[in-house]
């Protein structure tokens, strides 16, 4: 059974339609990639399966059970800009997570709950490449160490589903590099399902195991609100597929793309 099913999902802004017609199964463990023109909805949809918004028709379930409305812990989220809390160190941004999911209103753990915590968050925060910072702000560090604590504050709640919106399109491209071997491995290590929106081909392409298109199938110039954008490629893409294209200049890529990539859906 999938682990997320969307079924003819709508999501529409009074008389604008966003999305239409979305339908996806998406399977455990995979590492899915949107990419689409900017205003196609693909925040939209990751809002959605988030559970911040309701769409307007249609259903989505997570192991076939209708998807709860409030963003539990099985999901987690690392945005372009993420809002880490400027107040607290590396450490403390980590542990916030797990002392909020411990103690909802006061978010404080004492004696050994606590040194517990410390333990799971500086081990998280070895992980993404973090553990000599532990003790500096966020207005200390550059944008690629804020990304990793972001990464490290979305998975120390142990998500199934991980949420990604453009997470390094602010980053240099040597940082980008970086960014992109360290949640290949997190995603691997901690068997997670990925769902990332990205405005890089390249990066949807090699990071990915499976590439959507977003976009709009029908336009009406009197109305350009009338219809939404819907999937128009579904890629799912071969392990040959993904190293090729993780090794592949960008002349290279298109070539990659037609020869080894099994078209499987085309709604
Ligand atoms: N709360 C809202 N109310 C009204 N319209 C909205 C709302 N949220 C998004 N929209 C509109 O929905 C459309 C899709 O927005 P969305 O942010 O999902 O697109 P996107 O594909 O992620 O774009 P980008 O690549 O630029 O980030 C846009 O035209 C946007 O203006």
């Amino acid at each position: 059974m999938a682990l997320l099913s969307l079924k003819n999902l709508w999501v529409e802004y009074g008389e604008k339609v966003v999305l239409e017609r979305i339908s996806l199964d998406i399977a455990e463990g995979s590492f899915v990639s949107i990419i689409g023109p900017s205003g196609a909805g693909k925040s939209s949809l990751l809002r959605v399966v988030l559970g911040q918004e309701k769409p307007t028709r249609g259903t989505i379930t997570l192991d076939g059970a209708p998807l709860p409305a409030e963003c539990g812990p099985d999901r987690g989220v690392v945005f372009q800009r993420y809002s880490v809390f400027p107040h607290l160190t590396v450490l403390g941004n980590t542990l916030l997570g797990l002392e909020f999911s411990a103690s909802p209103f006061t978010a404080r753990l004492f004696g050994g709950a606590r040194r517990a915590a410390v333990a799971e968050a500086e081990a998280m925060l070895e992980s993404v490449g973090l553990a000599d910072s532990r003790h500096l702000y966020p207005a200390q560090m550059s944008g690629g160490m804020q990304q990793r604590l972001a990464i490290a504050q979305a998975l120390i709640k142990r998500p199934r589903i991980l949420l990604l919106d453009e997470p390094f399109g602010a980053l240099d491209p040597g940082i980008r590099k970086d960014m992109h071997a360290l949640i290949t491995r997190l995603w691997r290590e901690h068997g997670l399902t990925i769902i990332m929106v990205t405005h890089d081909i390249k990066e949807a392409f090699s990071l990915g195991t499976r590439v959507l298109t977003l976009d709009k199938r029908r336009h009406d110039p009197h109305a350009p609100q009338r219809y939404g954008a819907a999937v128009i490629y579904d890629l799912e893409l071969t392990r040959k597929a993904q190293q090729v294209h993780a090794d592949a200049g960008a002349d290279e890529q298109a070539e990659a793309i037609g020869i080894t990539i099994d078209t499987v859906g085309n709604n």
